[in-house]
Formats: C-alpha cells, structure tokens, sequence
C-alpha cells in the first residue's frame, strides 16, 4: 500500500531468495519486493546479539550514515525496519560477491582490473570526504562486485565524521590500518588513503603489505615503520602510486583527486571520474 513508499517496510512486504553469507551479526539474502519485484539483499541482524556486542550505536550510525549517501560505487542502503527479534538492511544486491572472494579466487588482479577498482574506490572516497564521512574499514570483505563488474563500498559499520580518536578498541585485521591508529592516535580521512594503498598492494601481489603471519604485534611493528617491499614484477607507475599512499605522515599521501590523476591510473582507466 501508499504507507510503504515513505519507507513503513514489513518482512512481508518481501518474498526472500538464496543466501549470501553470513557476517560476524548479518545474515543477508537476495530478496524481492513482493510490489514492485525490486531486487535487493535484506541483510537480517538479531537485535539480542546486538544488544550483547553492545553495537547498536555503531549500527544506526551505519545506517543514519549509508542511507543518505548517493554514489555508483557506494553500496546503497535503501531503508530499513525491525520487528521484535531483529534489525533488516535493505541493500542495494551486488551479484558477484566481495572482492575477497575474488582476489582469493584469481590470487591477485591484473594491472587493468586493479587501476578500475582503484579508481572507482578513489571517486568514492573522494565522495566520502567530501561528506566529512570516513570509512576507515577499507578492505575486501567490505568491498563488493555488482553485476556489471563494479566495485561498491559496503558496511559502514566503522565509518565516522572525521576528524575522529577512536574509542572503540580495533578489533580484527590490522593489515588495513594506518600508523596512527594501530598507535590509538588522532586521525583522518587520510587513514582511507593509507587503505587505499594497502588495498593497491593486495589488488597486485595477493598478500597485505605489511602482513606477518606470526602475530598481530609483528604486523604492528611493520606498519609503524612502514616496512614496505614492492616485488619487481609490479610496474614503475604501479610502485609509485603505492609508495606516495603508504607515507607515514597522513598529510604527506597522495590526495585523491592526484590518485585519479595519477599516470597508472590515466594508463588504464578511460574517464577515471
Ligand atoms: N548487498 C549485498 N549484496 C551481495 N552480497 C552481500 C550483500 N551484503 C552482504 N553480502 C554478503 O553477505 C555476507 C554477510 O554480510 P556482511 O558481511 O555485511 O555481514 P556483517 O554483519 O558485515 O559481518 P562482518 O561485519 O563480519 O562482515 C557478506 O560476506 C557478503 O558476502
Ligand atoms: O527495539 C529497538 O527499538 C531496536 C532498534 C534498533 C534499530 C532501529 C533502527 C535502525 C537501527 F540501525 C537499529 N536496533 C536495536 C538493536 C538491539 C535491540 C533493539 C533495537
Ligand atoms: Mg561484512
């Protein structure tokens, strides 16, 4: 009824398709809009494993966040409802999955297809800051593939209006994080810029940059002091883009309009915008 276009959403209103996997609180499926047949991904969350990880905060501000952003490579967040047990995300479907998957599938990308989705992931972020909005949770799991082959930045869940000091403690991967917050110091949105190299780095060679298996305080050190190795196979540009991203200081990294500028970026992507 009329009620549903000012966004009352009801699981009814709903007939719901496979599963797309499960997240540490989601469980998102392929659904259809029972009106309209609109396809999107309803990602369910128990509002009691909620409560429990004490994330409901973070949640709606993922969601307050999400749902007024507007870009083609930022996963939309259309609206979303709850009943008695739990939370739905509707969400824009993207088809092909998360670039994790992938990049474990394919073991690293070519130069092309890494220079598409570093481009896309720029004109985002760029978007992002423009917002004051920062991410700071860039990183395959949370970068989805749609059923053109675009890139969409999804889950929110750590993003904040920069600038920001972390209070909640980091939690999972450090692979990602800049010096200054693996350090619990003052940041912003050049934290994304630094994600965007290390993502770069992986898109390329397979392996996080700063990635040492034997523990998380190894990984630490290596961030810290940006112990960085490019293997020779990644090309001259390729190499330079990486290292002008991976600076210790946030202000010294290449700002994202220069990113889209860049000749690596020009080399293999037609209209980076
Ligand atoms: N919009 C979507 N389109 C296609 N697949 C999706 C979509 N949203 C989520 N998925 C898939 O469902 C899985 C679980 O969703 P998601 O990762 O968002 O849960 P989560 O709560 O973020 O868990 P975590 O924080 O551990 O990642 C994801 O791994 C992803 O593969
Ligand atoms: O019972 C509630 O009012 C409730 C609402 C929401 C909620 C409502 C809109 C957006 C959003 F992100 C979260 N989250 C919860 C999480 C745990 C327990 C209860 C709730
Ligand atoms: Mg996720």
């Amino acid at each position: 009824g009329d009620d549903n276009f000012n966004g009352h959403w009801k699981l009814s209103d709903f007939d719901i398709g496979r599963p797309l996997g499960k997240g540490k609180f989601g469980r998102a499926y392929v659904a259809r809009e029972k009106n309209t047949e609109f396809i999107c991904a309803l990602k369910m969350l128990v509002k009691s494993e909620l409560e429990e990880s004490k994330i409901e905060k973070q949640l709606r501000r993922e969601v307050e966040i999400q749902t007024h952003l507007r870009h083609p490579h930022i996963l939309r967040l259309y609206g979303y409802f709850h009943d008695s047990k739990r939370v739905y995300l509707i969400l824009e479907y993207a088809s092909e999955g998360e670039v994790y998957k992938l990049l474990q599938k394919q073991g690293s990308f070519s130069e092309e297809v890494a220079a598409k989705y570093i481009a896309q992931m720029a004109s985002a972020l760029e978007y992002l800051h423009s917002k004051h909005v920062i991410h700071r949770d860039i990183k395959p799991e949370n970068l989805l593939i749609n059923a053109h082959g675009d890139l969409k930045i999804a889950d929110f869940g750590w993003s904040v209006h920069a600038p920001n000091s972390r209070r909640r403690t980091l939690c999972g991967t450090l692979d990602y994080l800049p010096p200054e917050m693996v350090e619990g110091r003052d940041h912003n949105a050049s934290v994304d810029l630094w994600s965007l190299g290390v993502l770069m780095y992986e898109f390329l060679v397979g392996v996080p940059p700063f990635e040492d298996l034997q523990s998380h305080k190894a990984t630490y050190r290596r961030i810290a002091r940006v112990d960085l190795h490019i293997p020779p196979y990644v090309s001259r540009e390729a190499s330079d883009l990486i290292t002008r991203l991976l600076q210790y200081d946030g202000a010294k990294r290449l700002p994202l309009n220069e990113v889209l500028d860049h000749p690596w970026i020009l080399k293999h992507v037609l209209d980076p915008r």
